[in-house]
């Protein structure tokens, strides 16, 4: 597996499909790539099947053994199943969706070789939904859910972002995933560095200080150090050791996970980040929240892609801590990093993206 020079193998790669959606979500970062907002249709610069095929192909050499589909909408895209089901055997293949295209195509989904999916689902409440969304989906975005459910993808998880706008829905989503087995709830930091508006962030650190007084079980995961928080039903009565199966895990009939996203100005995230992430373009970058590491893999062999892996690798920084430091009390950019030091060019042009490609 290759690390970086801070010591963080890579073992995950994170594919956005497309840029496209059929939401216009208020908060959108689009996976560092800015608006969603435009036609529906597909797109000439998007990469082919074969592009993102044989990418995964070079990437599992190295030892890459996750690929998470996102996007933009990644079901927008006709060909996911055919790109699931030609997803190197060794990796474990998930998607982000926000879960409206689910009905129908879960099962092929699974078929194809899908094993895990996050749904985004900001609130219990149907008009705060489509505020935030803007869109009047909460119904098919339930569908999905229970799409899911059925092809046997469970525990699916939740994804909430928590602003200004949801934060009064926390409780009720935690209690959502507590009696209801097969889910799971991502409490996501409202990330302000590519959507703006930093007066919609909240204190995050208060939503773990109500976690930690509700869970009866906490653990922390590898990827990140996210922490996890185990709650119990209203009234089950049950706390502590109750929860642990034989092998000594959770059982989830018994409790509901709630995990916490915290990037946001939080170097030990950063310093325990193990993805690189590829453009719908085709263009590697070492961090989500960065555009002037990218490097193209269009028109390219395989011998070229294992070289700008490579160099993607040994050029990633820890955003938080490395990237971005603190001075008097403030996040500024590192001065080595305003040239662009990394050696890549400020995100291009649709129309200077690379062609796609048979190789
Ligand atoms: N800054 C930052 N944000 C992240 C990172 N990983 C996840 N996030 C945030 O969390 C959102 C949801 O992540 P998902 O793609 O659903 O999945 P995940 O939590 O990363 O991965 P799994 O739990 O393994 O499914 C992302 O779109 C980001 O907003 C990361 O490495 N850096
Ligand atoms: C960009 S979307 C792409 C996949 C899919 N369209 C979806 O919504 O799940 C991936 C995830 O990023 C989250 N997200 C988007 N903008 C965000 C922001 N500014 N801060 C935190 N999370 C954000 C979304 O809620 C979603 O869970
Ligand atoms: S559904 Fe996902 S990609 Fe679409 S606007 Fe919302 S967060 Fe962005
Ligand atoms: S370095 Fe930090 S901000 Fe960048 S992708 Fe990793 S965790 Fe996210």
């Amino acid at each position: 597996m290759l690390a970086d020079e801070f010591g963080r193998e890579v073992s995950g790669v994170r594919v956005s499909l497309t840029d496209r959606c059929n939401f216009d979500c208020v908060y959108c970062h689009n996976e560092g790539l800015g608006d969603t907002r435009g036609p529906m249709a597909p797109r000439e610069h998007e990469m082919s099947t074969d592009d993102v095929v044989r990418f995964l192909e070079v990437v599992a050499e190295f030892g890459v053994d996750s690929v998470k589909f996102t996007g933009g909408e990644p079901l927008l895209r006709d060909d996911l199943e055919e790109i699931v089901a030609r997803t190197p055997d060794e990796m474990e293949v998930s998607l982000t969706t926000n879960g409206t295209m689910l009905p129908g195509r879960a099962a092929d989904l699974v078929d194809a070789g899908l094993e895990r999916v996050n749904v985004s689902q900001d609130a219990l409440d149907e008009e705060t939904f489509k505020q935030v969304t803007q869109a009047a989906a909460y119904d098919a975005v339930m569908d999905g859910v229970d799409a899911a459910l059925s092809a046997g993808l469970a525990p699916v998880k939740l994804n909430m972002v928590v602003f200004e706008r949801t934060a009064g829905y926390v409780p009720e989503m935690v209690e959502h995933v507590a009696e209801n087995e097969g889910l799971r709830l991502q409490l996501i930091e409202y990330m302000p560095e590519i959507a703006g508006h930093p007066e919609w962030a909240i204190d995050i650190g208060r939503v773990h200080d109500w976690l930690a007084e509700q869970a009866d079980h906490v653990e922390r995961r590898e990827m990140h150090d996210r922490k996890r928080y185990w709650v119990t039903p209203e009234g089950s009565g049950l706390a502590g050791d109750d929860l642990l199966g034989d092998d000594g895990a959770v059982d989830e009939s018994k409790a509901g996970m709630v995990e916490i996203v915290d990037p946001v100005e939080n170097p030990t995230f950063c310093a325990n980040c193990h993805r690189v992430r590829v453009t719908h373009e085709g263009y590697l970058k070492g961090c989500l929240n960065r555009n002037d590491d990218l490097r193209p893999m269009g028109e390219m062999t395989r011998g070229e892609i294992r070289e700008t892996f490579r160099e993607t690798v040994a050029n990633r920084v820890p955003f938080y801590g490395e990237y971005m430091v603190e001075e008097d009390g403030e996040w500024v950019v590192d001065e080595k990093y305003l040239d662009g030091a990394a050696g890549g060019d400020a995100y291009p042009s649709v129309d200077e993206a690379p062609a796609e490609t048979d190789d």
